[in-house]
């Protein structure tokens, strides 16, 4: 999707517009903030949640067509998308396939967490990586203990 640079503020805000049935809310407001301090961690950015009103980053879970003309695919495929870091209105966007099976472990289904955590990365203004181990590299790969790459690192941090 168009590619800005990044950010012009690091004190970014989002707000999650509703909730996939797969896991409980709690859950998943767990594992977004999860997934953005993945980022937090390495670079001088907050992120705060916001339960209504304007926000950096709006988060939802949709399915086939959802309004951006990126449709989604149903189940696997392409899992979510993100939007890159810009001045319209979907700009920082995080939008996660409902046709997927959203869970935590690695047995069935798709890490929200690590999904969640690559999106952001976009969201960010991260591209791809192409070191296989790396979050940011474009395939899904599940990790029991989650690590990120000296790639992904050396991005965020070439950004911010
Ligand atoms: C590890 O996080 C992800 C890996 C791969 C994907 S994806 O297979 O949905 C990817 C979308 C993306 O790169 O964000 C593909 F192009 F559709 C999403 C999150
Ligand atoms: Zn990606």
């Amino acid at each position: 999707f168009n590619r800005e640079p990044k950010w012009d503020h690091t004190d970014l805000t989002y707000r999650v517009v509703n909730y996939s049935p797969d896991l409980d809310g709690a859950t998943i407001d767990d594992a977004f903030s999860r997934a953005f301090g993945v980022w937090g961690n390495q670079a001088p950015l907050t992120f705060t949640r916001r339960e209504q009103g304007n926000v950096d980053i709006l988060i939802q879970f949709v399915s086939r067509e959802h309004g951006d003309g990126n449709a989604f695919d149903g189940q696997n495929g392409v899992l979510a998308h993100a939007y890159a870091p810009g001045r319209s209105p979907i700009s920082g966007d995080a939008h996660f396939d409902e046709d997927e099976l959203w869970t935590l472990g690695g047995d069935n289904g798709f890490s929200l967490f690590l999904v969640a955590a690559h999106e952001f990365g976009h969201s960010l203004g991260l591209g791809h990586s192409n070191i296989q181990g790396a979050l940011m590299f474009p395939t899904y790969a599940y990790q029991a203990n989650f690590r990120l790459h000296s790639d992904d690192i050396a991005g965020i941090q070439y950004l911010y």
